[in-house]
């Protein structure tokens, strides 16, 4: 008997993955024998039922769904955290297994998510949650699990990776290619949640809770976007040999968990260097395998489709199989995160300032003042008139050290011009 399906969200994912079904239905039965079947859908857009051609089995309200004793698998793909937690919870209490392409709500209520899988001895997958279609969540607690894993670091956000490769190849200011990404659809007319680093900090949660097997939520992760970067940190990174990537990192430190996203210079020879446009990549160290990077597209109807109906296909063959669920929560421990102001990293900082004697001398007592000690300086010739950028690189320093600096150099007399750059640096 085919294990029917309930899907709520028919828009670009819950579209995508009606056609999935639509073109390799009879396939999945022939290869692996799984036969599965959409029983239900649901969402506010009836013209989208229309136009995927499944209007005869439509509905607006989810516990349609919820309530129907028939359907095994609830496809959530709504987003947001409110609708979207109720039709997973009440799903999972309902005896229902439930796949969701949801990084926000993975993300902040994954605990409970979890919790309430365990309870109702029903399955939770999420592999569209993070780098769309690229397997990373299934490898992770998967193919992986016989590493320690100590860094997961990527580029999980291509709205933010192509505005970025767009000012960086093409000297193209910010606002210009966050118009041309909207103009393309890559960014949303809100384009926040990619710009200022939410969108990545979400996944970057999800990733490193399965990564260091304990608890990660949203609220822990530092965020910080590319609003502020310009082409003229871009065109110096690449002078110096480096490009500049919105990463999200996860590290295991002595300190604990070390987890972040912001605009970060790479070294070009660096494997996420090669990664440009809306591409995504995660680069995932264990102690076991090294290094091993998974690549591909990680937004869009068919890649993240992909990702869902993978997911939809093991969960039914397990229920085919009568197996239950194979893996559910791994948080089995409780490290404590790195406050940000204690991490150690190299910086990047770009400084205008005012052109005149002893304004160089000021700026280098404040580095010692502070302890920060300067890899490379070099100034750039002349901004405008009386004005001159001077680009400073640091050793590996604390945080909070770099902030002390940066305040006591606004505070000097007539030296700052403006606001300056600071980006984190990479080796
Ligand atoms: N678009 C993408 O490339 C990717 C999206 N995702 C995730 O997939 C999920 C869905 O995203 P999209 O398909 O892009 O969204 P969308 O905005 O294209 O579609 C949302 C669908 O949910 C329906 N919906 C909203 N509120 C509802 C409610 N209260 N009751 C019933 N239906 C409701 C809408 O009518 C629409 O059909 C989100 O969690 C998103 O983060 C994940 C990876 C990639
Ligand atoms: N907005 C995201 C896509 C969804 O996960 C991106 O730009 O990568
Ligand atoms: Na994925």
């Amino acid at each position: 008997m085919a294990v029917k399906l309930g899907l709520v969200g028919t828009g670009t994912v819950g579209g995508g993955c009606i056609e999935i079904l639509k073109n390799h239905k009879q396939a999945f039965l022939r290869h692996y024998g799984i036969d599965v079947e959409l029983v239900r859908v649901c969402s506010r857009n009836p013209e989208q039922a229309i136009e995927h051609g499944v209007e005869d089995i439509f509905t607006q309200d989810y516990t349609d769904i919820v309530n129907d004793p028939e359907i095994d698998i609830v496809i959530e793909l709504i987003g947001g955290t409110t609708v979207a937690r109720n039709v997973v919870l009440e799903s999972l209490k309902a005896g229902k297994n439930v796949v969701t392409a949801n990084k926000a709500l993975m993300a902040t209520y994954g605990e409970e998510v979890m919790a309430a899988a365990a309870d109702a001895g029903k399955e939770i997958a999420f592999e569209a949650s993070v780098g769309g279609g690229i397997p990373i969540i299934d490898p992770m607690k998967h193919s992986l699990i016989a590493n320690r894993i100590d860094t997961v670091m990527g580029i999980v956000n291509g709205t933010t990776n192509y505005m970025l490769t767009r000012m960086a190849e093409d000297d193209m200011p910010y606002d210009e290619v966050l118009a041309e990404a909207q103009a393309k659809g890559f960014a949303e007319a809100d384009p926040t949640a990619d710009v200022d680093g939410l969108d990545a900090a979400a996944k970057i949660a999800i990733l490193a809770s399965i990564a260091f097997n304990s608890r990660v939520t949203i609220d822990d992760v530092y965020a910080e976007g590319i609003r502020n970067i310009t082409p003229l940190d871009l065109e110096i990174a690449k002078d110096m040999g480096y490009c500049v990537k919105l990463l999200a990192h996860a590290h295991r430190t002595e300190e604990g968990i070390d987890v972040r996203v912001h605009p970060t210079m790479l070294p070009l020879d660096h494997q996420l260097s090669t990664v440009n446009g809306v591409f995504n990549a995660i680069f995932v160290v264990g102690d076991a395998v090294g290094e091993t990077m998974f690549f591909g597209e990680g937004a869009g109807s068919g890649p993240a489709a992909s990702a869902v109906m993978g997911d939809v296909l093991e969960v039914a063959r397990h229920i085919q199989m009568g197996i239950p669920p194979i893996v559910g929560c791994t948080c089995t421990d409780a490290i404590p995160i790195v406050p940000m102001e204690n991490l150690k990293t190299k910086y990047y900082i770009r400084f205008a300032v005012a052109d005149r004697s002893g304004v160089l001398a000021a700026m280098a007592g404040v580095f010692a003042d502070h302890n920060v000690s300067v890899h490379s300086v070099i100034q750039r010739g002349k901004k405008d008139a009386g004005t001159v950028d001077l680009t400073y690189v640091t050793h590996t320093a604390r945080e909070k050290s770099v902030r002390a600096v940066l305040a006591d150099i606004a505070k000097l007399d007539d030296v700052l011009r403006e606001e300056p750059s600071v980006i984190r640096v990479e080796d």
